[in-house]
């Protein structure tokens, strides 16, 4: 994008094996002291990351098609961002909102009253991981209605809290053996277009889920349904058309609190501000995080001002929610959304590669699916002439990328969905490079 500066050569350039040998010592560093819980996707540590790459400790460039799992959607170190930060942390870094409030919180608020979708009134909460959003924003919910039941759906992701553990449906490795989890959770099928096998419209899908929520559990004792609009990590599923709109026609119809998920799929990401923009439905309450402070910890939920403001006084807060230095960096970077055109800029980034993903998936018989919307773009791989699932090519897809200098991310209730999340900011021919690596390792494993 020629009208973005980068400071780093946007290039993928090796200059080791990877890891070369500082990630390696590192990494035998990190066993002797990082628990054995926490993964890393690449066994390579960032020295340095701007644009559409990432340098790692031993001088490697690599092309980053992940994004820090959908955070970096402005680039790893805005340099406006960067500067804001600066500006802010030499003034203070805390005071605790709910002790000192201070103007940048405020300043967010009016930002996400603004942009997010549906023009009533509204109410904003800053937090700052996506799981704690999505926790605070069915307290809400159950408050508001006074109802307990909550319905999420199959494939779904919503955090690693206890509640949020509740709500997303992959076990492994996100629930197993942390149990047991938050009552009253609900979980219902999903429109999954690829794996419908008797071919459900979008409302039939909706329909589907109505039926159950009716039946099994009573529109009188369901305070929410959480949906994300495309499924991240289980394995950017976007519904058939028509699906989110009857779910939010039939919640608003029952007094059920309908809320969008949007922590991957927000700030610019799908080529719109929000994903719930393409069906033009308008959530209740939206759960943001990840892309909307520059790679800074913030979260939101940003509601119906008649839902939020029946919280009692003191209800919702925590310590750090909405730190005044993470707040400053979402300002910079919702100004650096709008310099760029970034929804714009996902849809172009779209443009280049979803044409060429799906040409790949013609030409070889083992994507079985092409899907997602703007930057957020997915082949899934399963078995030739089958939809059986196959996570090992998926492996083996993203060791190879890496082995030539692209980050590549899984995802996907079976492990078998290769995931295209680059920064917003990256470069056409940095990214048709990136192409370029995955069209010749998809080639040449198959
Ligand atoms: C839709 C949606 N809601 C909520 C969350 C949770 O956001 P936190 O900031 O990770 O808590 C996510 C986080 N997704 C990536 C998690 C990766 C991992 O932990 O292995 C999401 O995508």
């Amino acid at each position: 994008m020629n009208d973005i500066q980068y400071r780093l050569p946007q290039k993928r350039a090796l200059v080791t094996e990877l890891p070369g040998p500082k990630s390696a010592a590192l990494t035998a560093r990190r066993r002797a002291t990082v628990a054995a819980g926490v993964g890393s996707s690449v066994p390579v540590y960032a020295a340095d990351a701007d644009g559409g790459v990432v340098v790692d400790v031993d001088g490697n460039s690599l092309i980053d098609l992940g994004s820090g799992i959908a955070v970096t959607s402005v680039g790893a170190s805005d340099p406006a961002v960067a500067e804001a930060v600066r500006e802010q942390v030499g003034h203070f870094t805390h005071t605790c909102f709910m002790v000192t409030p201070y103007e940048g919180y405020v300043r967010v608020a009016e930002e996400l009253a603004a942009l997010t979708p549906g023009d009533h009134e509204k109410r904003t909460v800053l937090f700052n991981s996506g799981a704690e959003a999505v926790e605070n924003a069915i307290k809400v919910a159950r408050l508001a209605t006074g109802r307990d039941a909550v319905v999420a759906f199959d494939h779904a992701y919503h955090g690693r809290t206890n509640l949020t553990m509740a709500l997303t449906a992959k076990s492994m490795p996100y629930k197993a053996h942390f149990g047991p989890f938050a009552p009253e959770v609900y979980r219902l099928p999903m429109s999954y277009p690829y794996r419908d096998q008797d071919g459900l419209t979008g409302e039939q899908a909706a329909q589907r889920a109505i039926s159950q929520m009716e039946k099994q559990i009573g529109a009188d004792s369901l305070a929410a349904i959480i949906i994300e609009p495309i499924q991240g990590e289980g394995g950017f599923i976007v519904p058939a058309e028509g699906f989110l709109p009857t779910l939010v026609n039939w919640a608003r119809a029952n007094g059920v609190v309908f809320i969008a998920d949007e922590v991957q799929t927000g700030f610019s990401r799908t080529g719109a501000w929000f994903a719930c923009e393409h069906e033009e439905i308008v959530p209740d309450i939206i759960t943001m995080a990840k892309g909307m402070a520059g790679g800074m910890p913030l979260s939101a939920i940003t509601g119906r001002a008649e839902l939020l403001d029946k919280v009692h006084p003191g209800g919702l807060g925590g310590t750090y929610g909405g730190n005044p230095v993470a707040c400053a960096a979402a300002l910079a970077a919702i100004d650096s959304m709008r310099k760029f055109d970034l929804p714009a800029r996902a849809q172009h980034i779209s443009d280049l590669a979803l044409p060429r993903l799906q040409a790949l998936a013609a030409e070889v018989g083992v994507i079985g699916d092409v899907r997602g919307r703007g930057a957020m773009l997915a082949m899934e791989f399963v078995k030739p002439g089958t939809t059986e699932p196959d996570a090992e090519l998926t492996k083996a897809i993203a060791a190879r990328a890496l082995e030539q200098g692209v980050i590549l991310l899984t995802c996907g209730t079976y492990g078998n969905v290769i995931r295209l999340l680059p920064p917003l900011v990256i470069g056409d021919d940095l990214l048709d490079d990136a192409l370029t690596v995955i069209e010749q390792i998809v080639r040449s494993l198959v």
